[in-house]
């Protein structure tokens, strides 16, 4: 469904994404991994057009989002659903409004079939009746995951991208939060591409595990291939072997 080709991003000077080549398979879920600053965020902020590369093509159902414009860009975006790193929910709003807030602002449903989805929504990532008036700083931290997942979901996306969707929570709020990309992810059947450094959840989700370094993917598989894979950088970032850090 997503083919990136020889995606090539410079800021400043530095070269941050130098050629990534990648399969990002329909119905699946695809987790990259690598550590903090090697533009796994740059690359999800490509794939959502909100980033023009220096060179290369990312093929979304064979049409390149880095050269499309209006219309055309408008509506591969409709496609998407993003949970952005810190969820970015609205402080002003509560969580029903918070949900409802994409089908209000894009779409021209009628209000009874609003609040119809939103609830559906929030009782698929188990919030409940009594969520729905509360604001965001009356939630925990899994809670605005929740949130902000059943936000992404709304629409029913072909497509979701979660950037960091654990960071900051505990160990039991990080497997229900990944419990939940899972089980929607099996009913919705959507194309997930999931940024997390969070090992060894992710071999538990992914059908798919790519890892970047240094700008390029250096290894890319099943989590058994990416557990057996003779790459010494993949083998100490995936046992958090402190070498890699120099690497
Ligand atoms: N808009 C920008 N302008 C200049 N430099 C940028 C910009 N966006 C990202 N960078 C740089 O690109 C590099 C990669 O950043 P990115 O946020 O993609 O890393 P990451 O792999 O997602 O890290 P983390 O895991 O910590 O979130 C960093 O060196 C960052 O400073």
């Amino acid at each position: 469904m997503i083919q990136i080709i020889n995606l090539v991003r410079a800021f400043n000077g530095q070269v941050v994404l130098d050629g990534i080549n990648l399969e990002v398979p329909k119905g699946k879920i695809t987790v990259i991994i690598g550590k903090s600053g090697t533009g796994k965020s740059v690359l999800l902020k490509h794939i959502v057009g909100l980033l023009k590369p220096d060179s290369g093509q990312i093929l979304i159902d064979g049409v390149d989002i880095t050269q499309a414009r209006g219309r055309t860009l408008k509506r591969l975006k409709q496609r998407f659903g993003v949970l952005f790193q810190g969820g970015a929910l609205f402080d002003s709003m509560t969580v029903f409004d918070n949900v409802a807030f994409p089908l209000r602002e894009k779409t021209t449903l009628a209000e009874a079939e609003i609040i119809h989805r939103t609830r559906e929504r929030l009782s698929q990532v188990a919030l409940t009746a009594a969520m729905e008036n509360k604001y965001p700083d009356e939630l925990s931290g899994g809670m605005k995951k929740r949130v902000a997942l059943a936000r992404a979901l709304i629409q029913e996306p072909e497509l979701v991208l979660f950037d960091e969707p654990v960071t900051g929570l505990d160990p039991p709020m990080t497997n229900s939060v990944f419990q939940l990309i899972t089980a929607t992810q099996q009913k919705s059947d959507y194309t997930a591409l999931v940024v997390s450094h969070d090992i060894p959840q992710i071999f538990a989700i992914a059908d798919l595990v790519a890892m970047i370094h240094r700008g390029k993917i250096i290894a890319y598989g099943t989590p058994a291939e990416i557990q057996q894979d003779s790459n010494p950088l993949v083998q100490k970032f995936i046992q958090g072997n402190p070498e890699y850090i120099e690497e």
